[in-house]
């Protein structure tokens, strides 16, 4: 049976699986991608945390949910930068972002037009889970390409020395498995 960590959060409990990331470090797994109780819970519980604004701004994949439920619930858009250029990014604005769990870099691209959504506005950025900060600061290097105002960075969880950060919004904190 693989080694389980218990997860408390907004009034929920789950067991996330921990994986190995290296030798010397193992993470439990948080996905809340296809686990809307979790995400609708979430999504409340972060909202009464943070700050007033005008637009959400996520990364694919696992922010997509949260992002989405938040601007449900607060009926304020959102705006998500992808992994990849597609075809219909006439004008794409691509950064890089290296997180915990790939290896090697990934970028997030958001099209001009669909960043230039963010101009002038109270940005508040959101994900899953901050862990090292570099997706966070690629998000952060995004919204720097427009005339915005980021006004708070949310994550359900924070992992590691991320739960030290005050810069940051969190719900839990999140062990990292060091050995
Ligand atoms: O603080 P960091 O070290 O950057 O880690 C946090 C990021 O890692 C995860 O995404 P991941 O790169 O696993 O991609 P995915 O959402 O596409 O699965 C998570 O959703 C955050 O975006
Ligand atoms: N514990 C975790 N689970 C899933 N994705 C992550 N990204 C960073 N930390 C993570």
């Amino acid at each position: 049976m693989a080694k389980t960590y218990t997860l408390n959060v907004a009034g929920l409990t789950r067991e996330l699986t921990i994986c190995k990331v290296n030798d010397h470090m193992d993470i439990a797994a948080f996905i809340m991608l296809g686990d809307a109780e979790l995400t609708v819970a979430a999504a409340a519980e972060l909202l009464k945390k943070c700050p007033d604004f005008d637009i959400l701004l996520t990364a694919e994949a696992k922010g997509i949910p949260l992002a989405h439920e938040m601007s449900r619930q607060s009926g304020k858009p959102y705006v998500c930068a992808r992994k990849g250029v597609k075809l219909y990014m006439p004008d794409p604005v691509v950064v890089e972002d290296q997180s915990i769990t790939t290896a090697g870099k990934q970028k997030l691209v958001i099209d001009r037009k669909e960043l230039d959504k963010m101009s002038g506005k109270r940005v508040l950025v959101v994900d899953d889970v901050i862990s090292t900060g570099g997706s966070l600061k690629a998000l952060d290097e995004l919204a720097e390409q427009t005339q915005c105002t980021i006004v708070g960075q949310a994550a359900v969880l924070a992992e590691g020395d991320a739960a030290q950060r005050k810069d940051i919004i969190f719900l839990e904190p999140l062990p990292l498995f060091l050995h």
